[in-house]
């Protein structure tokens, strides 16, 4: 049994587990994972998909027992057999599956299933003040507490699910994949809250695929590797590469993707605040137009603007949360029609065909990779097959019936390809880490071979590694023809893919920038609606 060296910090140890393990039926989802947090630390706990981090995560919140290991809490032992046990001590979780009741209210779901020891005595009033409080700690100061959660887009839906955790006594707060949703601005808010809490002498364990969160927020690391503990210390020791090595137990290549060499010519010249859809005449292959979304506006205030994506480009979009891109995301994959304009898709050697905001794209060549895969992709009743097959299915219906060993055939063939990690294609898919239900989503569309593929943050949850692995492949995908529309809340990640940048503010196209000339200074004064002039650039 390995333990990890001690960080060397002065700060008294808050909780030291050693020696857990876990089995789920075959899968060992903890084998001798060990973690030691100290107070008023930041500590991040990073893995590859499927290495255990959750299960670990649970088993520090009472949710999942142990099958064997120790815990110690301010260097007593102790047991967390249940939830409640874990809220006595004062840790709070927040949960990768977020858990809500979405006819309930923001108030409701931040008090829901309290414990009654915190509940008791509390008065509607001070329930609502502790609430609010919660919220506006992180920054969530916009969201209504009388409205019901389903009203409320992923990233606000993620806050109350924070603020519900703060809004409880805590010591050691533990955040599962705790920002995926949120954007650049929510996310430094976020951080402001953590650091604060670290100055009073509270802890945060936190997971993260994003390398640059760990970079900037932890103190101390701890590494899983197929449920082990594989790498342990200060983040001075640390590197990030370390980290990244450490978690896939071999040496990993750095970038394996790269957007195409400065020398594209789809400059904003093609798509600026012009509204002439008709200057774009190129006839070169590379430059052929695969969609044009043509003097689109998302409410009737904006002003018109025309994009065109062109076969072998990615495009990115970008925005603070709520500022346009998801619906403009929608427009372009048909789920939604816009305020005015239109969209048309244009493939080669067919007539050109409008996309209509009806939800039936799919025939058009267009696939749509969404982003919650909760209630919007996977259907969690189904099984891992089951969930890949459905968009297949649907196209293949038109032409008779597909068969199940076909099926079977294109699974295995994009389990390598997206790096899927499951034993069974039969389990049901709610038993995968959210990762690798993450991956069955986007091999879904990908076996579609679409003309367009729209993705909305669909590194979601992917782990880092995965992530360079899955950016190479967009980048063949785009090179083979195939036009990408890559919708992320990574600044970085659409610098590194994206041809161009479209950023959204306030519903409204603010700039179309050359992603190879732009810094991540220009995306976010961007973000912000700053014209670029103002900053200098
Ligand atoms: N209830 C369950 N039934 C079966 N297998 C499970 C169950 N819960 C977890 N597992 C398996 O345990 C392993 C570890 O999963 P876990 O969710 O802890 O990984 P993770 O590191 O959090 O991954 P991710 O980064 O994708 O969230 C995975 O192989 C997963 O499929």
């Amino acid at each position: 049994m390995t333990r990890p060296p001690d960080p060397p910090q002065a700060e008294p140890l808050l909780l030291e587990v050693s020696g857990l393990s876990r089995r789920f039926g075959a899968t060992r989802a903890l084998a001798d994972a060990s973690i030691t947090v100290r107070s008023g630390e930041i500590h991040a706990l990073a893995g590859e998909n499927g290495s255990g981090k959750t299960t670990l995560i649970k088993v520090l919140s009472g949710v999942v027992r142990p099958d064997a290991g120790t815990l110690r809490w301010r260097g007593e032992a102790v047991r967390i057999g249940k939830p409640s046990a874990a809220q006595v001590l004062g840790i709070s979780t927040v949960f990768q599956e977020t858990l809500y009741s979405p006819e309930l209210t923001v108030l409701e779901n931040i008090w829901m299933g309290t414990d009654r020891v915190f509940r008791r005595g509390r008065s509607r009033t001070a329930e609502r003040d502790g609430a609010r409080e919660a919220l506006d700690a992180i920054g969530a100061d916009g969201v209504d507490l009388r409205a019901p959660l389903w009203t409320l887009s992923l990233a606000q839906r993620q806050l109350v699910t924070i603020a519900r955790s703060i809004a409880r006594p805590w010591q050691l707060l533990v955040l599962d994949e705790g920002t995926s949703a949120l954007d650049a601005d929510q996310r430094d808010r976020l951080f402001g809250y953590l650091e604060s809490s670290r100055l009073q002498g509270r802890s945060t364990v936190f997971t993260s695929h994003r390398m640059d969160e760990v970079e900037r927020l932890a103190d101390s690391v701890t590494v899983l590797r197929l449920g082990a503990t594989v790498a342990a210390g200060p983040k001075s020791e640390l590197s990030a590469r370390r980290i990244l090595v450490a978690m896939a137990g071999r040496d990993v290549s750095a970038v394996t993707a790269s957007r195409r060499p400065a020398t594209n010519t789809h400059t904003d010249a093609d798509t600026d605040t012009d509204t002439d859809t008709d200057t774009d005449t190129d006839t070169d292959a590379a430059s052929r137009v695969a969609l044009t979304a043509a003097d689109v506006s998302l409410v009737p205030e904006a002003p018109p603007h025309t994009v065109q994506v062109h076969a072998g480009e990615i495009v990115g979009l970008a925005g603070l949360e709520g500022q346009g891109q998801l619906e403009y995301a929608q427009v372009l994959a048909g789920l939604r029609a816009p305020a005015s304009g239109t969209v048309t898709v244009h493939r080669e050697g067919q007539p050109d065909r409008r996309v209509h905001g009806f939800g039936r794209s799919g025939d058009l060549g267009i696939a749509y990779v969404p982003r919650d895969r909760k209630t919007e992709g996977l259907f969690f009743a189904l099984s891992v097959l089951d969930n890949f097959a459905t968009a297949l299915l649907r196209r293949q219906q038109r032409f008779g019936v597909l068969r199940r060993r076909e099926i079977r055939r294109r699974f295995d063939e994009y389990v390598p390809v997206v790096r899927l990690k499951v034993h069974d294609p039969g389990q049901p898919i709610g038993t995968l880490s959210g990762g690798n239900q993450q991956k069955v989503l986007l091999a879904r569309w990908l076996a579609t071979d679409p003309a367009v593929l729209i993705l909305n943050d669909p590194m979601r949850g992917v782990d880092a590694n995965t992530k360079q692995e899955l950016y190479g492949l967009l980048r063949t995908l785009a090179d083979g023809g195939m036009a990408v529309v890559l919708l992320s809340t990574e600044v970085l990640e659409l610098l590194t893919l994206s041809d161009r940048i479209v950023v959204f503010h306030r519903s409204a196209v603010s700039a179309v920038l050359d992603a190879a000339a732009s810094t991540d200074t220009d995306v976010v004064a961007a973000m912000f609606g700053h014209a670029l002039e103002d900053q200098g650039a």
